[in-house]
């Protein structure tokens, strides 16, 4: 099966990240974790952004805070799909630097941005792609969705 390949800046965006690692795992989709930075590892993003699609990886997941340059620059260099998830790290502007940073790309490089911290749903959007080609992956989706029904269905069962 192909795999998802998470990024993220440094080793503090490791607790945002992790709803992703931790779901796409749930979903039975393998993953392979990393710290890659723009600004402080320029020579391993080039490597990974070149070498992903080689490597076994269908989708990659960056996430970073800040200036938050690594989804934008590995959508450069790789033909697979990438998410980008802003972090909210310690020192930034309430996070908009980071959403700005990796939804507002130019025209011909793609990033797929989900919300300000927004691994999880990252890691489904990833598992979903994965799902379009994978059967496997796809009934693990449908019984996902059917559970999140139920789950809220539940809940409103208790408000009488
Ligand atoms: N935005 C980037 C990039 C990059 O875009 O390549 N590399 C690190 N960072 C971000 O810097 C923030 C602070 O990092 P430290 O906590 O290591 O100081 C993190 O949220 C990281 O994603």
């Amino acid at each position: 099966m192909n795999k998802v390949g998470v990024i993220m800046g440094s080793k503090s965006d490791l607790p945002v990240m992790q709803d992703a690692i931790d779901i796409l795992k749930g979903f039975g989709v393998d993953v392979e974790v990393d710290i890659v930075s723009a600004h402080r590892t320029p020579e391993k993003l080039f490597d990974y952004g070149k070498n992903a699609h080689t490597r076994g990886f269908a989708v990659i997941i960056a996430g970073a805070g800040g200036a938050a340059h690594l989804p934008g620059m590995i959508a450069s260099l790789s033909p697979l799909p990438v998410i980008g998830v802003p972090v909210k790290s310690s020192n930034s502007i309430d996070g908009w630097d980071s959403v700005l940073s990796i939804l507002q790309m130019p025209g011909g490089v793609p990033v797929a941005t989900v919300a300000l911290n927004g691994a999880k749903n990252a890691g489904i959007l990833a598992a979903q792609i994965l799902g379009a080609s994978d059967l496997y992956v796809r009934e693990k989706i449908i019984a996902y969705k059917e559970d999140l029904k139920v789950k809220v269905n539940e809940s409103a069962k208790d408000l009488s």
